[in-house]
């Protein structure tokens, strides 16, 4: 089962060769419990680690191998981040993408040895989303060759980029590029921050630490700002876009081709959230096979909680949605890199069906994600609320994948003006002009979806009713968008009439893609015995996933109140029949406790001693008597006796 969810047994082989190592290395370990340390220990434990790995990586992994550094990466540093997190993610992408051959010579090659450190500085104080409307400006001096960056005002600082306020000494920066007066809009250029010697910031540049976040803190996401500070001309990243000494701008071959690098996080994140959520259910499922509490059979003992149906409710659900991501983000993952190959050639015909794709995955799978994490939480009762489980700091770091790299509301109208467009081919009479992706919306559909007239109806029938219901969502959002248009309104407030409902077709339409990409998946397993366990888990799946949006299927006689009932019934089954499995369902991700960083999802199920050992290690427990009780506390009660006498 790793195999099928590391997509392949060679990859999923490498994972266990890489943790033994690990085990055998306890240098490479946490040196205390991450609850148990102060935001500054934390980033000074993982710079140790981080150089640790930079040192001996060539030991355990194949640095080349982007998922055996992440495995490393998970394993030793966590997933609190780390001063490089950005460097990786985005910072050695974008140079990847956008620097020309020249540029790439000069500053990717000192990027990948690691001889400087580097972030993607985009997001702005007052400005995240638009981007056309940042307010950072890249202003061309012909006579010098040089842009000159500035803040003009407040909410021109850069805000929020990763590891830009103490780590970083560059950035790719975007800024709006104005040549001779013109604007050119967002474009991205790689700038010195800090002197490379000493680590002082340069002359012109004013930077820091925004302070704690939510989670993620590990990571020194910063504030920038600029006081007309020169970088040449040749500084603007110039794989696609180009400005020539005199200014005359050339146009790249795509108008988006700037945005590579979040497209690049957006297609990889889809695994990162699905081994997030599989981090918290691991804890969950182990612990509920632990953890008795109350009686099904008032002659028997107490019953293991994962007995309960609505523990099972609450869990399996979420674990067949973090095998359904992990199968859609390795589709999404194939697609981005097949992509980035097409793009080096000049073709960029298939950017917008990524664009399109990943805006809707990432934003329904950060959503699912977080609300999978966030009741495997509460299936822990209250150890789950203790940082012990380690689930609250899985959530806090999963759930900013709903705001950044587009914030979700924002990414599903992306995908919405794919399907309005393609809505307008059916429309038209055009539908065989659909791409792969949209083709369903000009299909015609049965007049009721066959879900319970078979003894087990297949998963096409499933799909068929997915489709259904997409399709029917995707037209109607699309047509109340047109009704606007043709009452007088401009587009624009037309289509902000319209978003709740174009935001709804968003979801359906990836939640299909996700179901596909499941079926796609379990049709390949050959071996019986797994495919057996993954197509029960995929029935759980397109069962509970249909009930949720059944609604849209009710309201036009798609699906009747008895196939409703057959679905529901179809669930419960399900989930008794997953219920022996639970467990190996969770343990095939194959996580070691170091990685999983949980007292309470330990493998050896021993909650309670390990629990009983963290709190006596906790700080606090230092000491008898806490000095803010000597100083505060026992003054305090003295003189309300004294008071009293
Ligand atoms: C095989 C298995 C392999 C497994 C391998 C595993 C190995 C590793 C595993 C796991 C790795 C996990 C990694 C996890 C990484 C986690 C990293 C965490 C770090 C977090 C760092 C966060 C960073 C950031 O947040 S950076 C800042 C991000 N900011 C944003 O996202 C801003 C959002 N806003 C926008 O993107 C844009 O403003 C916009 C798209 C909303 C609008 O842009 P605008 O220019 O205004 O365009 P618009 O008018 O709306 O549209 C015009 C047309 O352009 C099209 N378009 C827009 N964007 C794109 C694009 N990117 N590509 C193509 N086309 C685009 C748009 O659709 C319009 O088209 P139309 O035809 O006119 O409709
Ligand atoms: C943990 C974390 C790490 C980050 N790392 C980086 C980084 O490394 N580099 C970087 O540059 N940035 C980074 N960011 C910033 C991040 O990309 C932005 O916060 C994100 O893109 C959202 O933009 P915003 O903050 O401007 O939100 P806003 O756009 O102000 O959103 C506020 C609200 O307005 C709504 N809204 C906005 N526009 C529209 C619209 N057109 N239609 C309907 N509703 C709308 C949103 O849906 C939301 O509800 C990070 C953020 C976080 C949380």
């Amino acid at each position: 089962m790793a195999a099928q969810i590391y997509s392949g047994e060679k990859y999923a082989s490498r994972r266990r060769e890489i943790s033994a190592n690990l085990a055998k290395r306890p240098e490479f370990h946490d040196s205390k419990p991450l609850p148990f340390m102060t935001r500054e220990e934390k980033i000074l434990e993982s710079s140790r680690k981080l150089t640790l790995i930079s040192k001996h990586m060539n030991e355990i992994i194949d640095p080349s191998d982007k998922r055996e550094l992440y495995h490393l990466n998970c394993e030793v540093l966590g997933i609190e981040g780390n001063p490089m997190a950005l460097h990786g993610d985005m910072f050695i992408p974008a140079l990847t993408a956008q620097a020309s051959d020249e540029q790439q010579e000069k500053w990717l090659s000192r990027a990948l040895r690691r001889e400087i450190i580097g972030t993607y500085a985009q997001t702005e104080l007052g400005h995240g989303t638009n981007l056309r409307k940042l307010e950072t400006i890249a202003t061309y001096d012909v006579d010098t060759q040089e842009f000159v960056l500035h803040t003009p005002q407040i909410t021109a600082l850069k805000w929020w980029p990763g590891n830009l306020g103490k780590s970083s000494n560059y950035a790719v920066v975007v800024a709006l590029m104005i040549i001779k007066g013109k604007n050119y809009g967002p474009q991205t250029f790689m700038v010195p921050l800090r002197d490379e010697k000493t680590h002082q910031p340069l002359k012109g540049i004013t930077i820091g630490d925004i302070g704690p976040k939510l989670a993620y803190n590990i990571v020194d996401n910063g504030f920038l700002g600029f006081d007309h500070y020169r970088i040449p001309r040749t500084n603007l990243l110039m794989r696609h876009t180009r400005v020539e000494p005199d200014g005359t701008f050339v146009k790249p071959p795509h108008a988006k081709i700037n945005y590579s690098a979040m497209v690049h996080v957006r297609s990889y994140m889809i695994t990162g959230q699905a081994i997030m959520l599989a981090y918290a259910l691991t804890i969950a499922t182990r612990y509920s096979s632990v953890r008795r509490q109350g009686q099904i059979d008032t002659t028997q003992p107490e019953v293991k909680v994962l007995e309960y149906q609505t523990q099972q409710h609450r869990l399996f659900p979420s674990i067949a949605r973090a095998y359904a991501f992990v199968f859609a983000g390795a589709e999404t993952v194939r697609l981005y890199e097949r992509v980035l190959q097409e793009v080096e050639t000049g073709n960029v015909s298939l950017m917008a069906d990524l664009h399109a794709l990943t805006s809707g995955l990432k934003s329904v799978v950060t959503h699912q994600t977080a609300q999978g994490i966030e009741q495997a939480r509460m299936a822990c009762g209250g150890h789950g609320y203790s940082q012990a489980s380690y689930i609250s700091e899985i959530f806090g770091v999963a759930v900013g994948g709903c705001t950044y790299e587009g914030e979700n509301l924002v990414m599903l109208q992306q995908l919405a003006r794919y399907l309005v467009k393609s809505a307008g081919l059916v429309q038209a009479g055009q539908s065989s002009k659909l791409g792969p992706l949209v083709a369903y919306l000009g299909a015609k559909s049965d007049s009721t979806s066959l879900i319970d007239r078979t003894p087990t109806p297949g998963f096409a029938e499933y799909v068929k009713t997915f489709q259904h219901i997409a399709r029917k969502q995707t037209l109607k959002a699309a047509q109340k968008l047109f009704g606007f248009m043709e009452k007088g309104d401009t587009r624009e407030v037309a289509w902000n009439k319209s978003t709740v409902e174009l935001n709804r077709a968003s979801r359906l339409h990836t939640r299909l893609y996700i179901v596909e990409a499941f079926v796609r998946r379990v049709e390949e397993v050959a071996d019986p015995r797994l495919k057996e366990v993954l197509t029960d888990l995929l029935r759980l799946h397109v069962n509970y996933e249909l009930l949720d949006v059944a609604a849209y299927a009710l309201e036009d006689g798609f699906l009747s109140s008895s196939q409703l009932d057959y679905i529901r019934e179809q669930l419960y089954f399900y989930l008794a029949k997953i219920r022996p499995n639970a467990v190996s369902l969770v343990d095939s991700w194959e996580f070691s406790d170091r990685e999983l960083r949980s007292v309470l999802g330990r493998r050896d199920g021993n909650v309670y001693e390990n629990l009983f050992a963290w709190a006596k290690a906790s700080p606090l427990n230092k000491t008898d008597v806490l000095p803010s009780v000597d100083k505060y506390l026992k003054p305090l009660m003295e003189s309300a006796r004294a008071s009293k006498l």
